[in-house]
């Protein structure tokens, strides 16, 4: 890997935000943000962290369309994660859609919850996006914690094309929060959470959750 991941230049423009515009709660942590130690029930460094649900657009190795990206647990609280663009995922002819690249992302910075060993789940995700991602590219994505504050966790991460020393494509700044199991069981389709519930490996690792949530 390429040394620590370089949180995002700040925004270009400066001063007050124009009358009428939205804004938005910041993806950099706050001052009294904490770094937490990793836990204890972390995957070791080095260990594949897996998918979370077969079914899953991001990492889902049951979805044939979905990004299929598999991540594996780095040092402290970052991960590394490997994503190839397949031609399903294309925007412009020949070139990544920039939605795509974002869910990458995303699921890459929402796999960083399993260092800390809580579910949670995005509240806001701002993507830099640097330079064109040829349709079958690899992207080798470096992401790590960088502050979490109450049960806000606040998340940056690049994204290479070809390696991890490749030039830098895409950017990202994140803050997820925290939630419990029941998010997913109150708000999911019943379907789905009752064929979830029915597999015996995710539930295992779902209550692997329960023990310290
Ligand atoms: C048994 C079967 C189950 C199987 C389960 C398998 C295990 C799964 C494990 C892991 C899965 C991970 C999956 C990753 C997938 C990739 C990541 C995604 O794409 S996730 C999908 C997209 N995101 C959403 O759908 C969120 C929708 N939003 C919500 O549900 C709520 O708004 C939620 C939970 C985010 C917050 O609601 P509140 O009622 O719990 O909490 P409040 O009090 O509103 O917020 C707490 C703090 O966070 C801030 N906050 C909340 N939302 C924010 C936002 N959008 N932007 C900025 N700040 C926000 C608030 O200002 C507050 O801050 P202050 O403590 O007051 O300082």
């Amino acid at each position: 890997m390429n040394g620590p991941v370089v949180s995002p230049p700040a925004p270009r423009g400066s001063g007050e935000p124009a009358a009428g515009a939205i804004v938005l709660s910041p993806t950099t942590p706050p001052a009294d943000a904490v770094v937490p130690p990793r836990a204890p029930e972390a995957p070791a460094p080095g260990a594949p962290l897996g998918s979370h649900y077969d079914h899953c657009f991001g990492c889902g190795p049951q979805h044939p369309q979905g990004l299929q990206l598999s991540a594996v647990a780095g040092e402290g609280l970052e991960v590394t994660a490997r994503f190839t663009v397949k031609p399903s995922h294309q925007g412009g002819p020949g070139l990544a859609h920039g939605g795509v690249l974002t869910t990458a992302m995303d699921e890459t910075l929402g796999t960083l919850n399993w260092l800390l060993h809580t579910p949670a789940v995005t509240g806001r995700l701002e993507t830099d996006f640097l330079r064109p991602v040829p349709a079958d590219a690899e992207l080798y994505i470096h992401a790590r914690i960088t502050g979490v504050h109450g049960r806000k966790i606040y998340s940056a991460a690049e994204g290479r094309i070809g390696g991890p020393d490749g030039p830098v494509a895409i950017r990202a700044q994140a803050l997820f929060i925290q939630v419990k199991l029941e998010h997913f069981t109150k708000h999911g389709r019943p379907e789905d959470i009752k064929q979830a519930l029915d597999d015996a490996d995710l539930l295992k690792r779902s209550r692997a959750f329960e023990v310290n949530p």
